[in-house]
């Protein structure tokens, strides 16, 4: 039988779903997991919260399989580690989203009407009626950093305070954004404009400190500042050093660098400090607990691993198509002027079918830059749909006997004009080759490093015009396809250099030769 370990304050409704499911089931809230997973080395499952999953924690369990965070940051697992002990780990995607929305609401509103304190004084018995002159949420200009789960959430609860809403987050679309309400900004103007200003950004290496001085600087007087995010996530010296020169910022505070009593590191900057309440409702223990528990029901009886968060691709699967994905949507993206892509259809043929859908993470990082790496396939497509973008895979044609291949349709705008820009590719002796772009077959170009694109008029003399401008500016050419549309009169020059060409020198050459397009490609 099964053995999970719930060593956590958590709903019994996960444990009960897993014992009427067959498993057998420990939840101890007072014990130290360590303890725990000592007295129970058979566990093959973990469902925890807050608690700290180590690298020693997972050495001690040798059957483990698969850890759930009942909730939303999992920065408390070595989920790398995990990975490399062949451990799944999940988390339950907007269980709690809710619970921390609401938490915000009532940060703002008993800050800005004093509620902590005029109830202690009251109490009392004085009367500080003069003291406790408030503010109202109504019409005030909110900004929110990570529009999530939770940041989105947190905009439907604040709209009937009839808010200005500004939002940034790298991964949402402008158009997906405005369609919620929120006007898209960048984290500098939120700063400097907002009066509400929250963050809803995961925690970890990528977000640490990602409130700095700078931007403490940019905040008007009288402006909030809500952590309900992670502690590490706001430079909250930078934030004493602010306030201490007589900048006048409220600080609003429910995340600490360790769940667990003692002195707060923020207690002397924070205007309001909560022990990491977001998450503490009954609804939204219940359902992460639920959630938690039918994820490894379905991951264990149906192999569903839609919610794991630190996947890999399959045993099959050469890495070298994955990179070929990327490099073809990289290209596309390039090639098509990088404007604003609004649909994506790929065709994988041969063996890659049954992998498809392990493509669109490659796809979706070659297609926007910005875009979070190494997404499992659910949040990867979730990104894309986010950004506006349809995403499509193909049957391939039984007319198409291609072997192991890709092609690539992407479909930008501009100007209310759609533009296609399709490209294919195939893996030889282990590297990834882009075969065709647009009506120019046989390129069989390795795109791994710098290449440049020349499209022009056919006629003769034109490669050695470019070879002499690279030449001239001691650029090598290390490979070079030069395919012919002869239906168009026109050519694709395709070189691969040993170094970078400035934009400065490409435009040069394409003034030279009197170029249909030119750009570079470095990947
Ligand atoms: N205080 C609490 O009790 C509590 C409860 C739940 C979650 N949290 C914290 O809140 C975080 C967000 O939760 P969620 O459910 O909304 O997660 P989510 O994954 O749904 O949303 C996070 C959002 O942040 C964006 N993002 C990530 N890095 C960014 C960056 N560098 N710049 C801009 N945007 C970035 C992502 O694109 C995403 O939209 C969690 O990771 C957790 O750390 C705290
Ligand atoms: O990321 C989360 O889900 C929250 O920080 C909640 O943490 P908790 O489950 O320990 O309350």
């Amino acid at each position: 039988m099964n053995k999970v370990l719930i060593p956590t304050k958590l709903s019994d409704v996960a444990a009960n779903t897993l014992k009427t499911a067959g498993y057998e089931v420990i939840q101890d809230a007072d014990t130290p997991l360590d303890v725990q997973a000592a007295s129970h080395p058979d566990t093959v499952a973990l469902i925890v919260r807050s608690e700290k999953v180590t690298p020693e924690i997972m050495d001690s369990l040798p059957s483990l399989k698969l850890v759930i965070r009942a909730g939303a940051g999992y920065d408390n697992i070595d989920i790398v580690y995990a990975r490399k002990k062949n451990v799944d780990v999940m988390n339950t995607p907007g269980a709690n989203s809710n619970a921390v929305a609401e938490e915000v609401m009532a940060m703002i509103l008993a800050y800005y009407r004093h509620l902590v304190q005029a109830d202690t004084t009251t109490r009392a018995g004085l009367w500080e009626k003069k003291k406790y002159m408030g503010s109202e949420l109504t019409k005030k200009t909110v900004g929110i950093i990570g529009l999530g789960n939770i940041g989105r959430n947190l905009v439907k609860r604040l709209q009937g305070f009839e808010p200005t809403l500004l939002g940034y987050d790298h991964f949402l679309a402008r158009q997906r954004a405005l369609n919620i309400g929120v006007t898209p900004t960048s984290i500098e103007d939120i700063f400097s404009q907002c009066d509400i200003i929250t963050l809803h950004v995961p925690g970890g290496p990528s977000t640490h400190h990602m409130v700095n001085a700078e931007l403490i600087s940019r905040m008007k007087d009288g402006a909030v500042l809500i952590n309900c995010s992670r502690y590490g996530v706001v430079d909250e010296e930078a934030l004493a050093a602010a306030k201490a020169a007589g900048k006048t910022i409220g600080y609003l505070t429910d995340v600490h660098p360790k769940d667990a009593a003692g002195e707060k590191p923020s207690a002397a900057v924070a205007d309001l400090l909560l022990p990491h309440l977001g998450a503490n409702t009954r609804e939204a223990n219940t359902k992460a607990a639920k959630r938690a528990a039918e994820q490894m029901v379905a991951y264990f009886s149906d192999g569903d691993t839609s919610c794991v968060v630190n996947g890999e691709s399959p045993n099959g699967l050469n890495p070298a198509h994955l990179q070929l994905a990327f490099l073809l949507a990289a290209l596309a993206r390039k090639a098509g002027g990088n404007k604003p892509i609004r649909r994506v259809e790929c065709t994988f043929y041969g063996n890659l079918r049954v992998f498809r859908k392990w493509f669109t993470a490659p796809i979706l990082e070659g297609l926007l830059p910005h875009a979070e790496k190494g997404l499992m396939p659910p949040a990867a497509e979730e990104s894309l749909r986010e950004h506006g973008i349809v995403f499509k895979a193909r049957e391939p044609k039984d007319d198409k006997p291609y072997e192991d291949s890709i092609t690539l349709d992407v479909v930008m705008e501009d100007e209310g004009e759609y533009f296609n820009t399709s490209v294919r590719g195939v893996v030889t002796e282990g590297i990834p080759m882009v075969s065709r772009l647009n009506n120019f077959n046989g390129l069989y170009a390795d795109l791994r490093g710098t290449t440049i694109f020349l499209h022009y008029k056919d006629r003769p003399g034109i490669i050695a015009t470019i070879g002499s401008a690279l030449y001239s500016n001691g650029i090598n050419i290390d490979n070079i396809a030069a395919p012919a549309d002869h239906s168009t009169q026109e050519a694709l020059a395709v070189l691969k250099t040993n170094k970078p060409v400035s934009d400065e020198l490409l435009n040069k050459i394409a003034g030279e030769i009197d170029a249909i397009t030119a750009f570079s490609l470095d990947v």
